[in-house]
């Protein structure tokens, strides 16, 4: 007869092989996951400053494998479209439309499988908060959703945030001594810095506290709505009629339009009753009568403080050295004046004598400047010291505190997107290191269980 053959002894060792097959295979799986090479993985974050005379898309990128305690973020790219989004009021779609070339060039600078995890914020400054458009930030929205990233809003920087916030980035890396910030918009102004006279007790307003690298610190800061560049240039023109005019060259004359110069509420209750549709804009180049008009529109009457700058505004005594940044940088550098070793006398001296060069031989000595920034400059360099100077108490003695910086240390552009972003990602507590897919107890036991499992099959 024959030997039957026992049915259990063959499924049995097909079950057998069938698990050490599973075993090996996923002792292979195992190991090849855990041992993978990371590659050098980098977060990116991306912040739009959308002021009032432009909007720069600024992306961040920071390893995202360590701790970020030591503040490693740093600008890798940055992308400019003029004018800003508050100048699309007729046309709020379009002002959506404008942020799409450098949003797409956003999208070539980061990796895509990084795209989705990459924080996007848009933060307008002084030229929104003069407009306050719904339609304009809703345009704008609908175009920033259209993009691979992971949208946070877009919102109105209050002028506290604007000025913080600034004062964070020119401090981010450079912790040998806390610096003021300075930052001249078109719009708005802002002066930021620690000082020992101030607890903010006497003017909350002015206080904002943060925490940087384990320290607490407490920050005065104000922001000056329409004491920007541009817009103390429209006052500037909106006061007496302006019809021979020190902050602009000898032989300048143009014909201006009277509803473009009081467009903004900064100056929209100075307009006379029955205005001329155009006047003409005529130069003397003048710096002392320019610097007249500069003080002109800053009220010393009345200050309920112990101190103030300018329109009643607390200010403690200044103190330290400040980053100036933003119009003060680019004024000073077009002056070749942003050494402060130079005597302020001798920064007056020059500013004066460029208001008093005739405007064509100005034009003929600049041949590379953008005109629409060269007619500009007397003014601006008589703005800047005027409100540096009477303004914020500067003297010839603290003048060269001030450092006029354009790039922070590792080339971030100085201003308050990096400092908005740390913030708002938390980057100053750590984040979690890049960590392989298993904690290392969990690895070491399942391998050491199937390590078992195969010898005893094996065994068996
Ligand atoms: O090359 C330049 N020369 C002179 N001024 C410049 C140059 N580039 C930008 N600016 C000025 O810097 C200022 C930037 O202000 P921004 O547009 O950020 O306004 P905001 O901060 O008040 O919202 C504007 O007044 C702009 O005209
Ligand atoms: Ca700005």
């Amino acid at each position: 007869a024959m030997k039957e053959k026992n049915p259990w002894h063959k499924s049995g060792i097909v079950i057998v092989a069938v698990i050490a097959v599973v075993a090996v295979v996923a002792l292979v799986v195992v190991f090849v996951v855990q041992n993978m090479p990371l590659p050098q993985k980098y977060k990116y974050g991306i912040v739009l400053d959308a002021g009032s005379s432009h909007t720069t898309v600024f992306i961040y990128e920071w390893p995202a494998e360590k701790d970020n305690n030591t503040g490693r973020a740093e600008q890798k790219h940055s992308c400019n479209v003029k004018p800003g989004i508050s100048s699309y009021a007729g046309t709020p779609w379009k002002a959506g439309q404008s942020l799409r070339e450098c949003m797409r060039e956003a999208e070539k600078n980061i990796p895509k499988q990084r795209h989705a995890q990459t924080p996007l914020y848009l933060g307008a400054t002084a030229g929104m908060r003069l407009l306050a458009s719904d339609e304009v930030f809703r345009a704008v929205s609908e175009t920033l959703q259209t993009f691979p990233f992971s949208y946070q809003g877009a919102r109105i920087l209050s002028g506290q945030e604007e000025g913080a916030f600034g004062w964070v980035t020119v401090n981010y890396l450079d912790d040998r001594l806390k610096q003021g910030a300075l930052d001249l918009g078109g719009a708005s102004t802002q002066i930021s810095f620690v000082s020992k006279m101030f607890d903010g007790s006497e003017s909350p307003g002015n206080s904002v506290t943060f925490r940087l690298y384990g320290n607490d610190y407490n920050l005065y800061t104000h922001s000056f709505l329409c004491y920007g560049k541009d817009q103390a240039l429209k006052m500037a023109l909106s006061g007496p009629p302006a019809i021979r005019d020190p902050c602009f060259h000898p032989e300048y004359v143009e014909t201006k339009e009277y509803s473009k110069l009081y467009d903004s509420p900064c100056v929209s209750d100075r307009k006379p009753q029955g205005a001329p549709a155009f006047f003409q804009h005529t130069g003397i180049g003048n710096f002392q009568q320019c610097q007249d008009v500069v003080r002109s529109l800053f009220n010393f009457s009345q200050c309920k403080y112990s101190q103030c700058s300018l329109n009643g505004v607390y200010q403690p005594p200044l103190q330290g050295v400040f980053g100036a940044f933003s119009a003060y940088y680019y004024i000073m550098d077009f002056f070749n004046l942003t050494d402060t070793s130079i005597p302020l006398d001798t920064v007056k001296e020059r500013i004066a004598r460029f208001c008093a060069t005739p405007w064509q031989q100005v034009k003929q000595q600049n041949p590379g400047i953008k005109l629409k920034y060269l007619v500009g400059y007397c003014f601006a360099g008589t703005y800047l010291l005027t409100l540096l100077t009477d303004g914020y108490n500067f003297t010839s003695e603290t003048y060269s505190n001030i450092k006029f910086i354009h790039k922070q240390i590792k080339g971030s552009d100085a201003g308050w997107t990096l400092g908005y972003m740390l913030n708002l990602t938390n980057m100053i507590p750590a984040e979690a290191p890049n960590e392989p897919p298993l904690p290392y107890a969990g690895y070491v036991v399942i391998v050491t269980v199937i390590i078992i499992l195969l010898v005893v099959l094996f065994l068996f």
